[in-house]
């Protein structure tokens, strides 16, 4: 009963036998799937089955199964964060949650027993290698701490190198509740548990990420890896993603409005003449010394620095200073030095390449991204900039990883028309950059 629908069946349905298995064949690495938002649909109908009957919930799971089943449209991301009561009120129990867990789990990592009808491809598993991450909830019947665990010991099943689990922090939470996650994400890591890393989620238009700073901190220190959305929405403010880039994070989701300035002030991408920003600017790449170049105030400044110095200490008559010529090699003086400090700065920062977690379908379902051409993701191909390729929610984007994939290979304007040994670097990218390997 999990469909596939949407731009990625769309993808997948105009491959051909042979794209579909070159597709399979790849070893693939899905690194930022919700827990909640990715439970197979037939689970949550029995998980509803099972819940005793009450009137103050029953409708609204009904209503968001219903819409669920039928294909959701969204207008905009917020529409879709009020599915998540109705999908919570089914899973907060001991027992619902690991059997959630586990359907999910199996959902990626082995292959379906019942191919769906008129299937072309014999189904295989969808990954190789999970990072499922969640937000530990307390309720009536469930500590964030026992969360955690029955999330962990259905995680803990399949091989270290198969699965392991991200702890969420949701922006919309307290500072008390940020605190406590972050210390039981912490505990579980010491005690040698399968948690690899802190994500930091939620509605972009909610809450204050400045206040949770302390909190990822404390979990970077203690070893855990960090991930954040960030700049998923046009109102998710530069300010805020100076301040989530700030804290280093080692993978990035979406994203998808992360200005050009601030790429070209964290990342050491290379600019590659002819590409352009993400963000939907379709400015080419431009030197410092023009002014819609990120760095160009700083190049102006060390501009202005230089010309004076290399005017004080020049030692040409008052008569020669007045010639074109003087003015032509201080300025060329000038701007050289001031090439070399913008240089030293940018080497200065290091090497920061921190994964792009993409999500093709979720961006276009939530209507943040308008069409594969308008993608983010055209800047860091072009760029060389590591990415992966993900989910998301595969429950309301009707997806799966094979689908994303398919949005890569399939031809223009159902997918984006990549060969194969892009899509086969794509896959590696994604598997470079897991938190779990190695630990
Ligand atoms: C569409 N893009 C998105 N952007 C931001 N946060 C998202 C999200 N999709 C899901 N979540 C976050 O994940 C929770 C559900 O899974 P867990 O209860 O944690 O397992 C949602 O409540 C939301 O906070």
């Amino acid at each position: 009963m999990s469909t596939i629908s949407g731009p990625s069946a769309a993808a997948l349905h105009s491959l051909s036998p042979s794209e579909i298995r070159f597709l399979q064949s790849l070893p693939k690495a899905e690194l930022h799937a919700h827990l909640n938002g990715s439970i197979p649909l037939q689970t949550l109908v029995e998980l509803a089955q099972d819940l005793p009957p009450s009137t103050d919930t029953d409708n609204e799971i009904a209503g968001t199964i219903e819409r669920l089943r039928s294909g959701l449209t969204l207008d905009e991301i917020s529409d879709f964060f009020p599915l998540f009561p109705a999908i919570y009120a089914l899973t907060s129990t001991p027992s619902a949650l690991s059997r959630a867990t586990r359907d999910v789990l199996d959902a990626f990592l082995k292959p379906r027993n019942d191919p769906l009808p008129g299937s072309i491809y014999t189904p295989t598993p969808e990954c190789a290698y999970i990072e499922l991450r969640t937000t530990p909830r307390a309720t009536a019947h469930l500590s964030r701490y026992t969360y955690l665990t029955t999330v962990l010991d259905e995680i803990e099943k399949f091989r270290p190198d198969q699965a392991a689990l991200i702890v969420s922090i949701d922006r919309r939470m307290s500072d008390a509740d940020a605190a406590e996650c972050v210390h039981v994400a912490i505990a579980l890591w010491d005690a040698g548990r399968r948690v690899v890393g802190l994500d930091l989620c939620g509605d972009p238009r909610r809450g204050d990420v400045s206040t949770f700073e302390k909190h990822f901190r404390r979990g970077k220190d203690a070893g855990l890896s960090v991930t954040v959305h960030i700049a998923e929405t046009r109102e998710n403010t530069a300010v805020e993603s100076r301040i989530l880039l700030g804290w280093h994070p080692d993978r990035l989701g979406h994203a998808t409005f992360l200005s050009r300035e601030y790429i070209a002030l964290f990342f050491t991408d290379v600019p590659q003449p002819g590409t352009c920003g993400p963000s939907n600017s379709n400015t080419n790449i431009i030197q410092p010394w023009d002014p819609r170049h990120p760095l160009h105030h700083t190049f102006f400044a060390a501009y202005r620095k230089h010309l004076e110095r290399i005017r004080n200490e020049s030692t040409e008559s008052e008569e020669s200073r007045q010639t074109l010529s003087f003015h032509f090699d201080t300025d060329k003086g000038a701007r050289r030095a001031a090439l070399k400090d913008v240089e030293a700065l940018m080497k200065e920062r290091g090497v920061y390449k921190p994964c792009i977690e993409i999500c093709l379908s979720s961006n276009l379902l939530c209507g943040t991204v308008r069409s594969l051409e308008a993608h983010h993701i055209q800047y860091y191909l072009a760029n060389n900039h590591p990415i992966s390729i993900c989910t998301d929610d595969t429950l309301p984007f009707r997806t799966t990883l094979l689908g994303e994939y398919a949005l890569l290979l399939a031809k223009p304007p159902l997918g984006l028309g990549l060969n194969h040994e892009q899509v086969r670097r794509i896959a590696q990218m994604g598997m470079d950059a897991r938190f779990g390997k190695g630990k």
